[in-house]
């Protein structure tokens, strides 16, 4: 940079900054990078003794020093020090010029100038060059600290040269040199002196004529008004102007030392016209060079190339920061590597112009460089390699996941025909959707598959995303614009190709004010139109086709039918307690115990126990209530296990201390931990049952039947409960109950009234059951709301229960959609309802006719072996079943073979 600096004060001592390979000049700044350890310790001690604002008070004699090859290696200082005639202390008159000798100094290269790079490697003297006072140069430079940055392996330092040094003696060695100095500043130009003034002449014309060439390199604009400008002052500060030049012109290490021993004004201009003729002279042979070349160079390496010597030029001339323009290289070069697209590449290319076009500090600056990062950043080519091992894939499956069957087939499925067809090479498969209650494994499964096949995961929460644009990112024309969570996810991953789980999919909000995201997802998701997938934010599209989705939902009611259309649905049910069991045996402990930092010998836990666990413990279709139960069992036993363990450390200090001790009966010997857990170990951890039997402890009272819902969570049972009070005839119906479930109590009234006698309710066939009563349906748990039309038998069940004051045992559960006219129609989540009724302790289920092949196809052996099941197609049926016996069924109403023949 260049910098006329108001004089500033130099105090007598200062500490010494040796330098190799490189000469600092008065009003020239440079960056070098510190790793010699006195340098080091000089820093470190800067650091401490001034404040952040205050170091460019901080001054410091910047002299270039020379180790002979032979004094590197040996430490004998004595000798050379004698050998120059010089020690510390000792006055040292600077010498007319340099006393370098060459050898291994990088004769006839530049030593800085020209190379953006060259900061790194200007302090390169190894720690075990020890320094000594012959190595010092006798004339050096004043520089005032202008940054100072910690690095990983020292400092990174920017001085400005303020004004020629002499060394008069060194006054302390250790940890860093300070030397006592004077300075030379340049005297005023005489004008008077004739010969003086003609040098000036000589020197202007020759730096014109260098500035001229440096204008057809085609140098920006601003560093050759700068330079310009600076040479307009050559007729006050010749020796100024001189330095600067020097710092700009390719020069060896010697040369450069001997403008900087050229105290003299006219011997330094005499010198600088030299070397400013030589560079003039190369400068033209370089153009000719140059101007041949680039008509062969195209135009992306012509720009290359001339940007690499702006930014050399701008560099040494401190005009912008390397780290800026180093930018705008990083920024290409990280493209290059991107390998884009063509459509792609345009778009950056376009972008790219623009950039460097604008001013860092603008805010657009910002949101352009914002956005190449983003296309730098993203895998446009890079996958990952598949692994299609049917048999591996199984391996794996079934070592995370116990049971699930049925899914574990059609996963298998998936990846033999996503193997065949990549043979082929079209893959287009279907989107796998996984439905099932929390906890059943979704999410895991899906980490499952993509560890299956070798693929990147990559997990994209939808629940409560309510704007499209989420999804498909902002435009960029909003602030703090962003892709959507697909690309972002693409980003995080790395890979083009990976398993992209979109979890919750049913919880995705539905059309609002920001638009609908799911229907976002309709071009995501879609297999032929997802190659081509526009984020809003990129705005150039993204290949999404190599992706594999799979999504997850609690329950498949909202999700919109276009997007249901385009997922394959796979149902993972609720877990039977003899399949919790086993998952828990063989994966939730195993998984507990590993993360609590036991091993499988410090806790063993029960059959008992474990099914304790499950049973009174938890109420869910899923695991992760069993998992977080189990967790915490192990948390006491982890408990047990560190105390019993200092116990035991304990003791044995006592013990070494005072041997009686063990003899001593009264002293308690330190208790055995017990590893094992078993059912009392279970009450004494979690305390008492928080679930009870509700089937099995409730008491059969008439007027109360057992039902069986499903909703998103799973299934399970209900009560409804009926009640009579003196009334009109009037119906009550409480419990969160919806429109359609109300018009099945409804139909049941309505059908009760009107059979009343066939039932045995009445005396008489015209007689009202409710002449002078009204009737209160209940079903408990009032907070949850309840829907659909299968709790209809139920209610007809527990109607004429109350009426005929006769129970239905508590461990009978029902089912089934019932009409005005008695018929019993089929109804939905039969697998769910019944492994639900079988966790609730149901023995005897009454279902539709037209269940029953739900029943066989879905429901695990082991709990249909415990069930009787009762299939009805009439209310007769039913009643008959239900009440065993105990309600007198005068007629049929219909037979069966003519209801059957109606349905
Ligand atoms: N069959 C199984 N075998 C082994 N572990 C299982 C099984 N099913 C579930 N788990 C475990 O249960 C825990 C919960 O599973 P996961 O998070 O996958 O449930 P989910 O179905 O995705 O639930 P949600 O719908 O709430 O997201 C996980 O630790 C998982 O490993």
């Amino acid at each position: 940079m260049i910098r006329s600096s108001p004089s500033i004060p130099i105090p007598r001592t200062v500490p010494l900054l040796p330098l190799q390979n490189k000469v600092l000049l008065p009003g020239v700044v440079t960056r070098l990078q510190i790793s010699r350890r006195d340098s080091l310790s000089l820093f470190e001690k800067i650091l401490r003794t001034y404040d952040s604002r205050e170091l460019n008070k901080c001054i410091i004699g910047a002299f270039p020093i020379h180790i002979p090859p032979s004094d590197a290696s040996s430490n004998n200082n004595d000798k050379k020090s004698s050998k120059s005639g010089r020690t510390q202390g000792e006055l040292i008159s600077p010498g007319p010029s340099p006393v370098y000798p060459n050898v291994g100094m990088g004769t006839g290269k530049s030593s800085g100038t020209g190379n953006p790079g060259d900061s790194s490697g200007q302090l390169a003297i190894s720690n075990r060059d020890t320094l000594n006072p012959s190595h010092i140069h006798p004339t050096g430079c004043a520089a005032r600290l202008v940054r100072l940055e910690r690095t990983v392996g020292g400092f990174l330092v920017v001085l400005e040269g303020l004004v020629r040094l002499r060394l008069n003696r060194v006054t302390s060695q250790h940890p860093y040199f300070e030397v006592d100095v004077s300075p030379m500043p340049d005297k005023p130009v005489d004008k008077s002196d004739i010969e003086l003034q003609d040098q000036i002449v000589a020197l202007r014309s020759t730096s014109k004529e260098f500035v001229a060439l440096l204008q057809s390199l085609k140098l920006p604009a601003p560093v050759l008004t700068q330079l310009q400008k600076f040479l307009e002052s050559v007729g006050v500060i010749p020796g100024q102007v001189v330095d600067l030049l020097m710092s700009t012109i390719e020069s060896t290490v010697d040369e450069k030392i001997a403008i900087l021993d050229a105290v003299d004004l006219k011997e330094r201009i005499t010198k600088a016209v030299e070397l400013l003729t030589r560079q003039i002279h190369v400068l033209k042979i370089s153009q000719k060079v140059h101007d041949n070349v680039e008509g062969k160079l195209n135009k992306k390496q012509r720009e290359f190339y001339l940007r690499q010597q702006m930014a050399a030029i701008k560099e040494e001339l401190g005009e912008k920061d390397g780290a800026e323009e180093d930018e705008m290289t990083v920024i290409e070069n990280r493209l290059n590597a991107a390998n884009l697209p063509s459509d792609v590449q345009k778009a950056a290319d376009r972008e790219m112009k623009r950039l460097k076009k604008m001013q860092p500090a603008s805010s657009e600056y910002s949101v352009i460089r914002n956005y190449l990062d983003w296309l730098s950043d993203l895998p446009w080519s890079k996958s990952s390699e598949d692994i299609l091992d049917v048999e591996r894939a199984r391996k794996q499956l079934n070592d995370d996941h116990h049971g699930l069957e049925k899914v574990k087939r059609r996963i298998l499925e998936y990846l033999a025909v996503t193997k065949l067809q990549q043979l082929k090479g079209d893959v287009k498969g279907p989107i796998l959707c996984l439905v099932g209650p929390p906890g059943v494994g979704k999410t895991s499964l899906g980490r499952s598959i993509a560890m299956a096949m070798g693929r990147k995961f990559h997990r994209i929460s939808l629940g409560g995303v309510w704007d499209e644009s989420e999804i498909r990112g902002h435009r960029r024309t909003y602030v703090g614009a962003l892709p959507g969570l697909v690309i972002h996810g693409l980003k995080k991953v790395e890979v083009n190709n990976p398993v992209i789980l979109l979890d919750e999919i049913d919880k995705i909000g539905s059309r609002g004010h920001h638009g609908d995201p799911s229907a976002a997802f309709l071009e995501v998701l879609d297999p032929e139109q997802n190659s081509t997938f526009t984020d809003h934010y990129l705005n150039v599209p993204f290949d999404l086709s190599k992706i594999l989705f799979i999504a997850t939902a609690n329950s498949i009611d909202t999700i919109p039918a276009p997007l249901l259309d385009r997922m394959e649905l796979i149902t993972l049910p609720g877990y039977t307690y003899a399949e919790k069991l086993a998952i828990a045996t063989n994966h939730l402990l195993p998984k507990q115990i590993r993360q609590h930092g036991l091993s499988e010998e410090d806790i063993q836990v029960t059959e008992d126990a474990l099914l304790k666990v499950a049973t009174g413990f938890t109420r869910e279709s899923g695991v992760r209530q069993l998992e977080r139960e189990i967790g915490a069992i192990v948390r006491a036993k982890a408990v047990q296990y560190a105390e019993i363990q200092e116990q035991h450390t304990t003791t044995d200090v006592v013990a070494v201390v005072d041997s009686k001790a063990k003899e001593d009966p009264n002293v308690s010997k330190p208790k055995e931990y017990q590893p094992l857990v078993t059912l009392a170990d279970v009450e004494d951890i979690l305390g008492q049952d928080k679930y009870i039997n509700e089937v099995t402890e409730r008491l059969a009272v008439p007027g109360v039947v057992t039902g069986m819902a499903y909703n998103d969570v799973g299934g399970g049972i209900l009560f409804i409960e009926v009640s009579q009070m003196p009334g009109k005839g009037h119906l009550q119906l409480t419990g969160s109950l919806g429109d359609v479930i109300k018009e099945s109590a409804h139909i049941a009234l309505s059908w009760v009234k009107s059979h009343g006698y066939e039932v045995g309710l009445t005396t008489s066939p015209g007689q009202n059951v409710m002449e002078k009563a009204d009737v209160h349906i209940h079903m408990p748990s009032g907070a949850t709301p309840k829907d659909g039309p299968s709790a209809g038998i139920a209610m007809v069940c527990a109607l004429v229960s109350m009426f005929s004051n006769q129970i239905v045992p508590t461990t009978t559960a029902m089912t089934g959609e019932f009409t005005l006219r008695g018929l019993v129609m089929p109804v939905g989540g039969i697998k769910e309802k019944v492994i639900a009724a079988h966790r609730a302790g149901i023995r005897k289920i009454i279902m539709p006719l037209r269940n029953q092949k739900d029943v066989t196809s879905d429901v695990p052996v082991n709990v249909r072996d415990e069930i009787e099941f009762v299939y009805a197609s009439t209310v007769w049926e039913v009643l008959r079943e239900a009440f065993e016996g105990r309600v007198m069924v005068r007629g049929t109403g219909v037979t069966t073979s003519g209801i059957d023949s109606r349905m």
